[in-house]
Parts: structure tokens; sequence; C-alpha cells
């Protein structure tokens, strides 16, 4: 399996090359040169399998042989065996015809442990065969950060550098960020957006004399590997709901877009997939993209559900590259628009588009009211992002049973969670005294130079 850039002027690599190299060299991201299709056997097989064999079923044909099969199980084996549900990804029935997947029973409590943990695994495993050291910077909107913290941690040959909307977290993200005590972990709280954070982050991976100086690596979804790992949860729940002998449908909660885009995957690989439906909150811009085919920034507004407050959704670029017919040239037009505020989408790719995503937005108020409604109807206390998932999905359902990724744990945005339905959630016991933890943070400014000197002069010491 190789993998090729979505702005056609970077290397093709290998799958251990893209993991490693995150952002490709001409600004564009990996994606597989070719999705392999899986019989509709294979898919029967993997019903009532271990998530952690579907895991490997799934990713396998991805990966090729950077790892051989027994290395590869035992990486998987150790990175789901922290996870506090037997079964990693336990679907819940909240009404008739639709499903919660919770996606937060990881050590970090959202849906990114579940590929940043087979990353770090994978990661740690091809630095010990390469015996480099790298330097990992991550931009995050509360949920990323903490994952890669915590897959990194304490490791002898990796630094995490992670960027923050500073006051645009959750506090418990931010803790979850700012109290770790090793040393290789660097929060960092930038004075601006997500979406400057991740434009900081870019600009990082386009100055080579800087990427090359200190080994550069990304842990965000721009990371093929990220996507990748996503891509097994989908295959899991569909497989336990009767795929591939009945359709299931999925709505998720969406920002940079990375989750989508890995229900796209599945569904390439010919996951019989009915609906694949953006949810989006106040931050639109991908709802009012499929409607209108305007992909316009308009600044970002901070919401109750902080990890979608997102417009450069980097992700896009992939799905765009294939309704694009795969042209590196249009994509690079397009990104360059972008910068500038903006690009319109041609027709025959909306058409694709549409073809492929519904979409739905979530307002505010509506947030909080699917919170109490859905504690009512089914006893399932929502965090916010998971009821913008769940608003959306209402507005989607059909014959096929619809699964709404519940994304993130109450517990992590507990003041919107108790403003809507008057209950707090507490969090779980290994992280009861995460408020009298003392946090470690620098506050930075939205200035590339600024943040490569600190990068520089961390990693020196
Ligand atoms: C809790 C939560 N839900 C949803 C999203 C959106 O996911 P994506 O950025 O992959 O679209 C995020 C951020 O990634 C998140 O942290
Ligand atoms: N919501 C995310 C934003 C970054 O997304 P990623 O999937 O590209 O890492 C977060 O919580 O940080």
């Amino acid at each position: 399996m190789r993998y090729i850039s979505t702005r056609g002027q970077a290397p093709v690599l290998t799958f251990e090359q893209a993991m490693m190299t995150g952002l490709a060299r001409d600004g564009g991201l990996y994606v597989p040169q070719t999705v392999p299709v899986f019989a509709a056997e294979d898919f029967a097989a993997m019903a009532g399998l271990s998530y952690e064999e579907v895991a490997f079923r799934v990713m396998k044909p991805f990966i090729g042989e950077t790892f051989s099969d027994t290395e590869f199980k035992g990486l998987l084996e150790r990175a789901y065996a922290g996870f506090g549900h037997d079964a990693r990804a336990p679907l819940v029935q909240i009404a008739p015809n639709h499903f919660l997947l919770e996606l937060f029973h990881g050590p970090t409590l959202a849906f990114k442990d579940f590929a940043m943990q087979i990353i770090g695994q994978m990661m740690q495993a091809a630095l010990a065969r390469s015996g480099e050291r790298i330097t990992i910077v991550g931009a995050t909107s509360g949920d990323t950060g903490s994952a890669a913290i915590e897959a990194f941690r304490g490791l002898a040959n990796v630094d995490v550098f992670i960027l923050y909307p500073h006051g645009r977290v959750s506090e418990v993200q931010r803790r979850q960020m700012t109290t770790p005590t090793e040393s290789n972990v660097h929060a960092l709280a930038i004075d601006g957006s997500f979406d400057d954070a991740q434009a900081r982050l870019k600009d990082m991976f386009n100055d080579f004399a800087f990427r090359d100086g200190v080994r550069l690596a990304g842990v965000n979804s721009i990371n093929w590997a990220r996507v990748l790992a996503q891509v097994v949860y989908y295959v899991y729940a569909a497989v336990n709901l009767g795929a591939p002998f009945r359709p299931v449908s999925f709505t998720v909660p969406t920002g940079n877009f990375g989750d989508i885009f890995a229900g796209y995957i599945a569904r390439k690989m010919g996951l019989p997939i009915e609906r694949l439906v953006i949810a989006t909150n106040q931050n639109d811009i991908l709802d009012r993209a499929l409607r209108s085919g305007d992909y316009k920034t308009d600044g970002v507004r901070p919401s109750v559900s902080p990890s979608m407050d997102i417009e450069v959704s980097s992700n896009f670029e992939r799905a765009l590259f294939d309704a694009y017919g795969r042209d590196g040239a249009a994509i690079s037009a397009l990104m360059a628009e972008l910068k500038a505020g903006g690009f319109k989408i041609s027709q025959g790719a909306l058409e694709t588009l549409r073809a492929t995503f519904a979409s739905g937005r979530c307002s505010e108020e509506e947030t909080l009211a699917t919170i109490r409604a859905t504690l009512a109807s089914s006893g399932q206390l929502l965090c916010p992002h998971g009821a913008v998932g769940v608003k959306v999905a209402e507005e989607h359902l059909g014959a096929a049973p619809m699964v709404t990724l519940a994304t993130a744990h109450p517990a992590k945005f507990p003041d919107a969670v108790e403003q809507a339905s008057g209950i707090r959630p507490p969090l779980p016991p290994r992280m009861a005294d995460l408020y009298q933890r003392p946090e470690r943070v620098t506050r930075v400014p939205n200035d590339l130079g600024a943040l490569m000197a600190l990068v520089r002069e961390r990693i020196a010491r």
C-alpha cells in the first residue's frame, strides 16, 4: 500500500513513512493510493469479534508489512487494554432505530483515544527500530491534546507540544493537558482560536529547516494513521448491527472532519453505510458549504461544544481530493483561495459530496435541549458534542439503524451538562483529584517565529 498527497507534489510514501511524516511536504494530506474493498463475507466474519480483532482485520491491508502480524496484534492489545469497557466501543440504544456508539471509555474520555493509543504504540515501535528522536507538535480544541499527551507522556525519545486556544477549552480538558508532570510534555495556550493553532502547526510543517531540524511529527488527523484507526469503530458498530446484511447510517459530530472521513473510508471499503451525516454546532461552515457550495470562513464563535469550534476543517481537503477526481492541482488552487477566506466548490464536486454526505446544524439552545430530552427519553446523559450529533441524527432517521457517535464523556463538560440537565457528571475515580493537581502551562502568542523558537529552546534543554 502506498500513500499519495492530496496536492500531488510530494513523494509517494509507505504507511510507516506517512505515519512518521504527518503533513505532506507540498502542504497536502496523505491518502491511500487505492482503498481495499472487503467482500461481504469479510465483514460478516467480523460480527462478534473483539474490538482488537476487528482492528487487526480492518487496518492490516493499509499497514502492509510495517509490522509482523504477531507484533501488530501485540500493539493492538496494549493500545486498548486500558479502556474502561470490555467492548471498547459499546452500542447503546436511545430510540427504536437510533443507537449511540460510546467512544469515551478510553483513558482521556474522548474518541481520540481510539486512534492515539494505537498510534502511540506504532510510533514507539517504529522509533525503537530506527533509534530516532522526534518532536510532536499538535493543535487541539481540547481532546486531541490530552489524548496525545496520554499516549506519549514520559517517553525518552519524544517531546510533545500541544497548542490549545487560551480560554476556549473546558476546565477538565485544560487540566488534562496542564497537570501531567513528565518533562517531555509541553502545554501551550495560544492567543487565538483552534484554527490559528492548526494554521501555525501547518506553517511549522511547511518550514522545512525547522521541520527537519527538530524532526517534526504530527498526531492530529492530518496524520493518515489517525484516520485509519478511526475506521475500525465504524466497521465494529456496523457488523454488530447486522452489516453487511443490512445497511447502517452514521451521524458524526464534526469539526476537523477526520472522524467522518474515517466513515467515508469505511464506506469505500464496501461497508454498507446508507447515510453519513455531518453534524455541526453553530460553527456550521461544513453544513453551509454542502447547502450552498460556498466554503467561506466567517470566524469561529465559542460554543458549548468547544471541541467542534473549528472553521478550517483539515480533512475536508481529503474529501475534496476525491470529489475533484484526485486532481492535486485543483486542490492546491482551492487551498490557496482558502487562505484568502474561502472558495466555491465546483458543481460536479458538490454533487459528488452531496451523494456521499448529508449534513445538519445544531444551535446552542438545541444542544442543551437535546441533552435534556435524551436524558428524559432514554436515561442517557450526553456530552454537548454527542447532543449535536443526536439532534442532527433525529432529522435524518430512515429505514437503516442510525448510529450517532458519542464522542466524549459528559464529565469533560460538566458546566454545560449541568446547565442543561441539572446533573453534574462526576469524573471517574482515577481522575478524581484532577482539580487539585498543580498546572503547568506556557501562554504563547499566535506567532510562528516565537513558537518555533520556544520548541527549539525546549528540546535543546
Ligand atoms: C468531543 C469531540 N467531538 C467531535 C469532534 C469533531 O471531530 P473531527 O474533528 O474529527 O471532525 C471533536 C474534535 O475532533 C471532539 O473532540
Ligand atoms: N476537536 C479536535 C480538533 C483537532 O482534531 P484532529 O482530529 O485533527 O486532531 C480536538 O479535540 O483537538
